[in-house]
């Protein structure tokens, strides 16, 4: 399926599956720039994929591209079917959390719901449990003015969610919160993907986090944007993953080194020495 047919439901095993994808935008002076040019990669069940760049390599336009809002110059995006056999659905959550202030909290997270079918009691039951579950549910029927920064990006969460999707799309989702609120957030969606077998794409710019959250890191570069290197993280850590044991697994620092000097467009290191390069903890690429 080509062109504005490009996002599909199908019966692909993986929920999301970008093949010979195409894409540029007309520049300034009215000449083309091609962002894609024949891209492929796919997302596995319950697999959280953070893709990496610098800045203006692309990442919002194949996120935008992946959930539709722009329709592919060419190339096949497929989103697989549920395992019921139902099509699978996507719900992308971005930077800014869209809260409206002149409905509840109860009511915003409702939202995505409403956007495509009537909302049931059933649904409002699942609402106040999910907010209840990620420390809300004493401020459901609050209003957002209320609410700190953290609380309201776990509202927009909860939206995301609520539509039980099968492919999330987070847009550096967690970038304008403090670093606890930042971890606490990582971890919800850490466990979100274990539990529930959700697959995940992150588009961040802090390389921390994109290991800490990842079993796989996409590096993308150049013009048009290829995948320069795509890193399987594994971590040691005792017991399950979490935001806080993940950066203390041994592996960490060689994984930095190996995406920093990806970004930095030096060869990457694929071996441990790689973590002797002096890399700033918690350094963040822009
Ligand atoms: N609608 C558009 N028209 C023309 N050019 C565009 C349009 N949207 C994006 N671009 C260009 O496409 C390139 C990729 O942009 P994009 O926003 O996807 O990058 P990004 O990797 O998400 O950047 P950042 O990390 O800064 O958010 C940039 O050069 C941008 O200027």
């Amino acid at each position: 399926m080509k062109g504005s047919n490009a996002t599909a439901a199908s019966t692909f095993s993986e929920p999301l599956r970008v093949r010979q994808l195409s894409h540029g935008f007309e520049s300034p002076d009215g000449s083309a720039v091609t962002i894609f040019d024949r891209l492929d990669f796919s997302v596995g069940h319950g697999e959280i994929v953070s893709i990496v760049g610098r800045s203006g390599a692309g990442k919002s336009t194949l996120f935008n591209l992946i959930s539709g809002l722009l329709t592919p110059q060419s190339g096949v995006i497929s989103v697989g079917q549920r395992a019921d056999g139902e099509a699978g659905r996507i719900a992308y959550m971005l930077q800014k959390d869209l809260m409206m202030p002149w409905r509840t909290v109860l009511q915003n997270a409702l939202l995505g719901i409403e956007l495509y079918r009537k909302v049931q009691p059933d649904d409002v039951a699942s609402a106040r449990q999910m907010l209840a579950r990620y420390g809300l549910g004493a401020v459901a029927d609050a209003y957002p003015h209320s609410l700190s920064g953290g609380m309201r990006q776990r509202v927009a969460l909860t939206r995301t969610l609520l539509v039980d999707p099968t492919l999330v799309l987070l847009d550096e989702p967690f970038s304008a919160l403090d670093y606890e609120t930042r971890l606490a957030l990582e971890d919800d969606i850490i466990a979100l993907s274990a539990r529930s077998g959700t697959s995940v794409v992150l588009v961040t710019h802090d390389i921390e986090e994109a290991i800490a959250m990842s079993d796989r890191v996409i590096l993308l570069g150049g013009r048009p944007a290829r995948i320069e290197d795509q890193i399987e993280i594994e971590l040691t850590t005792h017991g399950p993953r979490t935001a806080v044991s993940a950066r203390e697994a041994p592996e960490f620092r060689g994984y930095h080194a190996r995406i920093w000097n990806g970004l930095r467009g030096q060869p990457t290191s694929r071996s441990a020495e790689a973590a002797q390069s002096s890399i700033p903890a918690g350094a963040v690429h822009d």
